[in-house]
């Protein structure tokens, strides 16, 4: 894939995503193309300005007082961890995107996350007219579905660029939203920049604050969904892990960024619950640009390809004993993180790799080691027997956990 890097870097060209994306003006579903490298550029600046060290580690800390107030309501009662991981990251990407933070009993964001859920359930595999291109012609085929969802997204967005616009400062851009205003008015005033002015109107912010939003905050949800359940399945390994937060930070200050490259048993684990989980098993789905000729096939332009995550992240060949959830898998023999083996792709690889990398590690990490720092998370003693790693039987497609809860013990 490395080597016909822009040959595969499209996107499929699919129905739901044309509608969803108000054709094609995004990063996600937008193919290779001047849109997509607009945006994309503007969303590593906003990433490098407002998500990368103390700037991050803020980020985090700031939502920290509600989690506990959450925790200590909860604690000692059978709790599902979902709504609680879903608040916090949405606080971290609202205050990156928007400089909002959203009390965690607030109607709207609760309203946003129910919204989410639901689009997510009933057309996160697309609609048969994504496969079968005269669905579209029946009668119901799913389009006004997604309109209409669309709209209650832009509901949601559209106040907020308007804010943006009426207070923002040239000089300062305070989040990724006054990043992409300040962009476009810079577009608009060079007459020469024309091609990206046409690619910077509302509808394109829009889409694009969106993306990182939707994009950032279920993936990561899902991660540290199955990390607290593997932390409850593996008490071994928590303890482990709790033991060198102890001797690293302590208890007198939150883990931050630079804690990172201390806690080379922490970061393993997180690494292995990645791929142990691998939530998306084909990543996202990509298209040839143009007839490429590949191994001796040659696949025409505008083919779906897909990488096959799942059979490299559990290939016997590249891993010893990969159906077993081993933190070891990703530390050398003197206890450090090794490098990645070429066969470990959870972000994708190539021009369309993951957009959020660096920041989904880092908020992982931020997140899952301050709760270890502050709890322990045990199995509810009337259901011991019970494995949480069971998967929804109806998202083939995606390895995602059916609800769980457990008891969280304050330490
Ligand atoms: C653990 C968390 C995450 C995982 C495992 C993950 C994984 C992926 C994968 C597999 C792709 C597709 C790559 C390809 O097409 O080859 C992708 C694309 C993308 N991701 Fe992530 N992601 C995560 C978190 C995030 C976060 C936190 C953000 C934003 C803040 C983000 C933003 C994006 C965007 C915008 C794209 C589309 C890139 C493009 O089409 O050019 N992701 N991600």
């Amino acid at each position: 894939m490395l080597k016909y890097d822009v040959e595969f870097s499209g996107r499929p060209q699919f129905y739901s995503a044309e509608i969803a994306s108000d054709g094609f003006k995004d990063i996600v579903f937008s193919n290779y193309s001047d849109t997509w490298k607009i945006h994309r550029k503007l969303a590593h600046s906003a990433f490098r300005k407002f998500a990368t060290g103390h700037k991050l580690d803020d980020l985090v800390h700031g939502v920290i007082p509600q989690v506990q107030q959450m925790l200590t309501e909860n604690s000692g009662k059978p709790f599902d961890p979902k709504l609680m991981i879903t608040l916090t990251l949405y606080n971290v990407f609202s205050k990156m995107c928007f400089s909002e933070s959203y009390d965690f009993s607030d109607p709207r964001m609760l309203g946003y996350i129910t919204m989410s859920q639901e689009l997510a359930e009933k057309v996160g595999f697309g609609l048969v007219a994504d496969y079968f291109p005269w669905a579209r012609f029946l009668s119901y085929n799913g389009a006004s579905y997604i309109q209409r969802m669309k709209q209650k997204y832009m509901e949601w967005t559209s106040p907020q660029l308007q804010r943006h616009r009426e207070t923002l400062d040239p000089n300062e851009a305070r989040d990724f939203c006054d990043l992409m205003l300040l962009a476009q008015m810079e577009a608009m005033d060079n007459e020469e920049d024309r091609k990206i002015s046409q690619n910077l109107s509302d509808i394109h912010l829009k889409q694009t604050v969106n993306d990182i939003f939707l994009a950032g905050i279920e993936t990561s949800m899902q991660r540290l969904y199955w990390a607290i359940a593997l932390m409850t399945e593996y008490p071994d390994v928590q303890a482990k892990i709790q033991g060198e937060i102890e001797v690293e930070i302590g208890r007198g200050r939150h883990p931050v960024i630079k804690d990172r490259g201390n806690l080379p048993y922490t970061e393993a684990t997180l690494y292995e619950m990645i791929r142990y989980s691998t939530v998306g098993p084909v990543g996202v789905p990509h298209a040839t640009m143009v007839d490429t000729k590949f191994r001796g096939y040659l696949i025409p332009k505008g083919t779906t390809v897909l990488l096959n995550q799942y059979s490299m992240h559990f290939d016997e060949r590249e891993w010893t004993d990969p159906h077993s959830f081993r933190p070891e898998h990703f530390l050398d023999e003197s206890g450090t993180t090794r490098l990645h083996p070429s066969s470990f792709q959870p972000f994708g690889t190539g021009r369309r790799s993951c957009l959020g990398e660096a920041v989904a590690k880092a908020d992982l990490f931020l997140i899952f080691t301050w709760l270890l720092q502050n709890y322990t998370f045990r199995k509810v003693p009337e259901y011991s027997e019970e494995n949480l790693l069971k998967l929804l039987p109806e998202t083939a497609a995606g390895r995602v956990l059916q609800n769980y809860k457990i008891l969280i013990e304050e330490r």
